[in-house]
């Protein structure tokens, strides 16, 4: 291995029981509301085709324009209590908010730029409304930062010239002095999710990165950090010159999933998703295909069988209300986790690859396992390979567990599960099977013959 003074510097995941808790999540919103939501996509007439709150990079839209617009935010209807209560009742466990996204524009009374919510009509502070109350909610709160920041006079994407570095350190000085208030200002909060930290100049702060990610979990312990934030001294991000991983989960799957548990190389990690194709912050105009709560439920699933959390974006209007496909999401979401959160809550990898019928998950500390099942097949017959070493003591539905299925053992690693005759899924269900290790299963075969 390469000898790095700015690589990882844990092999493995964190054990502790704030990373325990961020473990056990499953299921998290995102939520992006900024001054690009004023402009919803669009501007002068023109639908910008890129995503909504990239919109001040479209050549249609001048900065001065843009920058302006915080004259007009001031999202009167604007209630975090009802924002808290529609994502309980979604059932998920954890919020990610942007503070800051590339734009600079501050949802918090920054004191290190005139650019904030304080300067604008609404003048309050948004993100304490929203951190007092999620928590208040017990939803654990973590801040959406991006480094990069378009109205800050010393950003760089490269450092070319000494100009250049004299002006980012200036820049870097500034990150690290709005990180720190952002963290004594709202202490409940349970860790940072970066972003727009892929240009060279960030890659050649390595060593910045890394006291910076020192200093930011100084001020609060068990502080969760994941991949987006560091480099190493080589310009390595998400993994250093070794490989390892540096942050305290992946951060690579934004609006993917991984396919097999190979993929996340035994690393925690989250998957950020928007509701429709592309685009975090309000867009008049969604493109494409919009997201189903039938196919958000299954990509909840998806990651929790594959050890991670999926994380759910939401993107409000500039008045602070949702649009109503975003509010039939959450409240179709709830309806099916209050039946069936034990198999998405404190739940990790089964040790078991997705099968026909679905998904499993395993409860976090114990050997009862879920089969999430989104596929019956005609014959009301499940095919079920066992995790390794595992064998079905007993199988029932989580919904009604005095409905014991009727289980055949077809080799000592499949078995068929028979539905009760006459049952008609009409959304995924779940199945709890109490598992028998190998050990046991040896015995018991050794007994037959
Ligand atoms: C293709 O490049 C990008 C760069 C930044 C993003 C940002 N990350 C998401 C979490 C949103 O904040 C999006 O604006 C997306 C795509």
């Amino acid at each position: 291995p390469v000898a790095l003074k700015h690589g990882a510097h844990r092999v493995g995941k964190r054990t502790d029981a704030d990373m325990a808790k961020w473990r056990s999540y499953g299921l998290g919103q995102f939520i992006h509301w900024g001054l690009y939501s004023i402009l919803e996509g669009k501007y002068n007439g023109k639908y910008y085709n890129g995503a909504a709150e990239w919109i001040r990079s479209w050549k249609e839209v001048p900065h001065a324009e843009y920058d302006s617009l915080y004259k007009q935010f001031n999202p009167e209807n604007f209630n975090p209590t009802q924002w808290a209560k529609m994502a309980k009742q979604m059932g998920v466990k954890y919020v990610t908010f942007t503070t800051k996204h590339h734009d600079g524009f501050c949802l918090w009374p920054s004191q290190y730029t005139q650019y904030t919510v304080a300067n604008s009509p609404y003048k309050k502070d948004i993100v304490k409304q929203v951190v007092d109350a999620y928590t208040k909610e017990g939803i654990d709160v973590y801040l959406y930062f991006s480094v990069m920041d378009w109205s800050h006079p010393d950003w760089r994407t490269d450092l070319k010239t000494k100009e250049d570095s004299v002006a980012f350190d200036r820049f870097k000085l500034f990150t690290k002095n709005q990180l720190t208030e952002l963290l004594k200002m709202y202490p409940q909060t349970k860790g940072l999710w970066f972003d727009g930290t892929w240009d060279t100049s960030w890659k050649k702060s390595g060593a910045f990165s890394d006291s910076l990610e020192q200093h930011l979990k100084s001020l609060i312990p068990g502080l969760i950090i994941g991949s987006r934030l560091r480099a190493d001294e080589f310009g390595n991000r998400h993994n250093d010159a070794n490989g390892v991983l540096m942050g305290d989960y992946e951060q690579g799957w934004e609006r993917k999933i991984p396919k097999t548990y190979a993929d996340v190389h035994g690393n925690d990690w989250d998957c950020v998703m928007t509701i429709p194709e592309n685009g975090w912050g309000y867009a008049e105009k969604w493109l494409g295909h919009w997201k189903t709560s039938y196919e958000c439920i299954e990509m909840t699933t998806q990651c929790v069988s594959l050890g991670g959390n999926f994380v759910l974006n939401f993107g409000p209007k500039a008045d602070g209300t949702f649009r109503p496909e975003e509010i039939t999401v959450a409240k179709e979401m709830g309806d099916w986790m209050k039946v069936n959160n034990a198999a998405i809550y404190d739940c990790e990898y089964a040790n078991c690859e997705k099968q026909d019928w679905g998904y499993f998950t395993k409860k976090q500390n114990d050997d009862k396992i879920y089969m999430v099942v989104f596929n019956v097949p005609i014959n009301g017959s499940l095919k079920v390979k066992l995790p390794k070493n595992t064998s079905i003591g007993k199988a029932s539905l989580l919904q009604a567990p005095s409905t014991v299925l009727s289980t055949e053992q077809l080799d000592y690693n499949a078995s068929y599960i028979q539905l009760p005759k006459g049952m008609k899924p009409t959304s995924p269900f779940v199945i709890v099977i109490d598992t028998k290790q190998q050990s046991q299963v040896e015995t018991e075969q050794k007994a037959k013959t």
